[in-house]
């Protein structure tokens, strides 16, 4: 493995490039359309959260994207140059790197050992073990990833540090795009935090980082736009400065009427009545 695998120097182009764009994306899987004339694109700097009810065609399109199941018709542009990903290792050579649920981790092995699982740095014959060992506390520190030790097994780390440590990994290849397949899923509050704001360095490095998520105060929290899945259409696309969530979810749901809707309506209703400050807005 070359020595600059695990560059801490960021590789992407200037904010607000084009890295991925995908446009006019078909999926069939047989007599179901998964995903119908569907264009995204991630730009370098950004967070674009994707969002959906469950079936709307977020894992097909980060299927997709990430090479594991080739779109049936439109294009994929990295940077702007129609590119073919027709496999995993064809979009990781393109830059784009996929954080699954599963992560993927080995929960016997230590820190260093899964960053470096099967790019192993060696000296002569034997593993360099103190160079990795340097390099990963180098990159965590960079980060802003704490943990107790990286040279405990993954099975005693907290979900959030195992999720953070699989993002960490994900960034040895030098990618220019992150996909993120519900990191939070099952964290608790400050697990949560932990992840989003290594969500925030990877945008101060300039990477694309493209968060597929059902939690919306997460994408509230850390997305600069949200796009919409509905029944495998875009169903709208937002800046996260100019929605609100009960926008949001209305889109997501196909609904101008919900319980969150209705919940918010409540609120302002009530806010408007009182004294302002005595509501919050947590709807
Ligand atoms: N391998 C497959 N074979 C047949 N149908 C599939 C397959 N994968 C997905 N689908 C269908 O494609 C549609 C989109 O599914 P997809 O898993 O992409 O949705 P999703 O938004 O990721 O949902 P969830 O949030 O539940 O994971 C659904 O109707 C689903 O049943």
């Amino acid at each position: 493995m070359s020595a600059d695998v695990l560059s801490t120097e960021p590789h992407t182009p200037p904010v607000g490039t084009s890295l991925l764009s995908l446009t006019g994306i078909q999926k069939r899987f047989g007599a179901v359309r998964a995903l119908s004339d569907v264009d995204f694109e991630v730009r370098a700097g950004e967070v674009v959260a994707l969002v959906g009810d469950n079936g709307a065609g977020k894992s097909t399109l980060v299927k997709v994207m990430s090479g594991a199941g080739p779109a049936d018709e439109g294009s994929y542009r990295i940077e702007g140059r129609e590119v073919s990903i027709g496999t995993p290792a064809a979009a990781s050579a393109h830059g784009v790197a996929t954080v699954f649920q599963d992560l993927a981790i080995c929960d016997n092995l230590d820190v260093v050992a899964n960053l470096f699982l099967g790019r192993e740095l060696t000296r002569g014959v034997a593993l360099d073990e103190p160079e990795m060992e340097r390099r990963t506390v180098e990159l965590l520190e960079q980060l802003s990833v704490k943990l107790p030790s990286v040279r405990i097994p993954m099975a005693s780390l907290s979900g959030g540090q195992r999720q953070s440590v699989a993002i960490v990994r994900a960034l040895l290849g030098s990618p220019k795009v992150v996909l993120l397949d519900e990191p939070t899923a099952a964290l608790g509050v400050a697990q949560t935090a932990q992840v989003l704001n290594l969500v925030e360095r990877l945008r101060e490095r300039g990477l694309g980082v493209v968060l597929i998520s059902h939690n919306m105060a997460d994408v509230m929290a850390v997305a600069d736009r949200a796009v919409v899945l509905r029944l495998g259409r875009v169903a709208g696309r937002f800046d996260m400065a100019d929605v609100s969530r009960e926008q949001l979810v209305a889109t997501i749901t196909g609904a101008d009427t919900n319980v969150v809707s209705e919940r918010a309506a409540r609120v302002a209703g009530r806010s408007a009545a009182a004294p302002a400050g005595t509501e919050g807005n947590q709807a």
